[in-house]
């Protein structure tokens, strides 16, 4: 089971590495793999299970945070509105691919964290706020979906972490919250 002590933190040089495509047909290690990497988001995810094992809320993990450059990465993002309390997002994504990407532009109103990083970079993430992504499902099967929004930025800060990029590479260092025009920020 993944817990924090897996999650390598800014500094160990895997996190500017590009991750290698897994094989296709998945070999059952990564199999195993994409399913320990949802196990600990939905734990995460879990007051009691996140205060028993100390982790911190996750909604997406990438493979070179655990050390292991492939490229894999887990979404689960929990739906906001409680009356449906079904994930908007939930999937284990092998070789992941942005297709095409719409001109308009997002952030997260609140910036971004990273669990491989342990302190808070304060500023505006701006990402594509809509993608078409192709990926291998954990049946192997191709899938191609259309993201916007929310899910669109997890998935492209967990994509970043297969390319070695850090969520503070994409801040402006002259006025972190500087935003160009027609950026819609994402509360
Ligand atoms: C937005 C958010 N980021 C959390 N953490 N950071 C992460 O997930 C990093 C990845 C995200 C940072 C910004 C975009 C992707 C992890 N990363 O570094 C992977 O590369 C959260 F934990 C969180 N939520 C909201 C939903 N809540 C449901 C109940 O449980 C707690 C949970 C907290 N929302
Ligand atoms: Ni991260």
């Amino acid at each position: 089971m993944i817990t924090m002590e897996d999650i390598i933190r800014e500094g160990n040089p895997t996190l500017r590495k590009v991750a290698e495509e897994v094989a296709i047909p998945l070999s059952d290690e990564d199999i195993k793999l994409g399913e320990d990497m949802m196990e600990f988001l939905k734990n995460s995810q879990d007051p009691v299970k996140a205060e028993e094992l100390a982790l911190r809320g996750g909604v997406g993990l990438a493979a070179p945070q655990l050390d292991i450059s492939k490229r894999v990465i887990a979404v689960h993002v929990p739906s906001n509105d409680l009356e449906n309390p079904e994930p908007t997002l939930s999937a284990v994504m092998y070789n992941p691919k942005i297709l095409s990407h719409s001109v308009q532009d997002a952030c997260l109103g609140e910036g971004e964290g990273c669990l491989s990083v342990d302190r808070e970079v304060p500023g505006y993430v701006v990402r594509h706020n809509k993608i078409t992504l192709s990926y291998v499902d954990s049946a192997g099967e191709k899938q191609k979906i259309r993201l916007k929004n929310y899910e669109a930025i997890v998935v492209q800060h967990e994509i970043d972490h297969l390319n070695g990029v850090m969520f503070y590479d994409h801040i402006n260092q002259q006025n972190p919250f500087a935003l160009k025009d027609g950026v819609l920020v994402i509360e």
